[in-house]
């Protein structure tokens, strides 16, 4: 078998497994209504939880900033792309994390992927007798940079405090770090983040906290996971995603100064890289005001309103709607191309909901992923509830009759 070949082999296998990814091409902004291959859906599977990506303030903040610093920061930030946009921004986002930790500095990533590898990578420098307490179903990224750092991964049994209690008990290593999503992206639930944290500070463990699908949703402030439980110690490490609620892109860490200065010396994914473009960051600005905003509390508790509602509206039989209460929403069906046989059957119907397979969640249970916006009006969830009880009943059916 030549290269290619061998390429094409193993695409096939994925093909048999009916697990072979696929990409629509959209052609309107990112929003609860979009038009995609010509024709209008109603999109229900964008992490743009608060409606902020096509929001008219954000886009005009966008449109200045390419005015004042132009398309591109043409270098990364420790040579010369570290404009007066970055550091505003970080700035503004250390202020808002601020109340949660201890001498609070943030500073801005291009992608939450990176820096959640930079989090990982970083911290561990500071000892090289380290081990990782990472959550079982924690994101890839965060799998990822415990990779990258080198150091032992224990993976603790998924929210069982007590296992991770025990582990990091027995643990000799000299520094510790667990690291954990807030909201679990595939299944909604929030981690026990006060349990944790009392653990951390009990065997003096860094804790580390992803929360890429809180930030912006949770807390009165919009300022995420760590408000939602009023947390704070200087040994939370957290990480806040940017193109989800708030709508843009990029990510940032917030922690300790002295974090903060070590990931600037010391973590890859923040010194080998371009800096974002500044008028992301300047973009960014006006979608903090938003969330940290009268509007942005309006919107989280449209986006509540729409939880309930979801939730008060199923009727399932042999598929699951895990017990979440923030915007991620998933129907377990279990088998892989039943999953994609109910997405194509709501697409047929004029909804765009994903299809989540293994590895991206455990084997057998592949699922719908709904995700609810504040951008869509109640009318718009009723119609997505009403199908998804009519594609269920539909597909049970015949599975019965089969
Ligand atoms: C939990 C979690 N962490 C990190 C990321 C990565 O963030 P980004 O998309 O900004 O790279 C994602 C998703 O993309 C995520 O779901």
């Amino acid at each position: 078998m030549n290269l290619l070949d061998q390429l094409a082999a193993n695409l096939d296998g994925l093909r048999e497994q009916g697990l072979i990814r696929t990409r629509r091409t959209v052609d309107t902004p990112c929003g609860p209504r979009v038009t995609v291959d010509g024709r209008e859906l109603l999109a229900f599977c964008s992490n743009d939880y608060l409606g902020l990506a096509a929001h008219p303030a954000v886009t005009a903040a966008l449109r200045e900033g390419t005015g004042l610093y132009g398309a591109g920061s043409g270098a990364s930030h420790l040579i010369s792309g570290h404009s007066r946009a970055h550091a505003a921004l970080e700035e503004r986002l250390a202020d808002f994390a601020g109340p949660h930790l201890v001498e609070a500095r943030a500073l801005y990533f291009s992608t939450g992927y990176m820096a959640n590898l930079a989090a990982l990578t970083a911290l561990a420098v500071g000892d090289p007798d380290t081990e990782i307490f990472s959550e079982a179903l924690n994101h890839a990224s965060l799998i990822d940079g415990a990779r990258l750092s080198r150091k032992p991964v224990k993976v603790y049994p998924h929210a069982d405090v007590e296992a991770l209690d025990e582990l990091l008990g027995t643990s000799r290593a000299s520094s510790k770090i667990v690291v954990t999503d807030s909201v679990f992206s595939m299944d909604g639930t929030v981690a026990p983040l006060p349990e944790l944290l009392a653990l951390c500070e009990k065997h003096g463990a860094w804790l580390v906290v992803d929360d890429a699908h809180g930030f912006g949703t949770l807390g009165e402030n919009g300022r995420g996971a760590l408000e939602h439980f009023g947390l704070r110690s200087p040994y939370l490490v957290y990480v806040g995603t940017l193109g989800k609620a708030a709508g843009v892109g990029g990510a940032f860490v917030a922690a300790h100064a002295t974090v903060i200065d070590t990931l600037v010396q010391r973590a890859r994914p923040y010194i080998f890289t371009t800096a974002a473009p500044p008028a992301l960051a300047h973009a960014l600005l006006a979608s903090l005001d938003i969330i940290a905003g009268d509007e942005g509390r309006q919107r989280r508790s449209h986006l509540a309103r729409l939880v309930a509602q979801w939730h008060d509206g199923l009727r399932l039989k042999g598929w699951t709607a895990l017990p979440s209460q923030t915007a991620i929403q998933p129907v377990v069906i279990g088998a892989n191309q039943a999953t994609m046989d109910a997405a194509a059957a709501l697409y047929e119907r004029g909804f765009w909901v994903g299809g989540i397979r293994p590895p991206t969640v455990p084997a057998d249970s592949a699922r719908l992923r709904v995700t609810l916006s504040a951008a869509h009006a109640e009318a718009e969830v009723a119609r997505l509830v009403d199908s998804i009880n009519e594609v269920n009943a539909q597909m049970e059916r015949s599975r019965d009759g089969a």
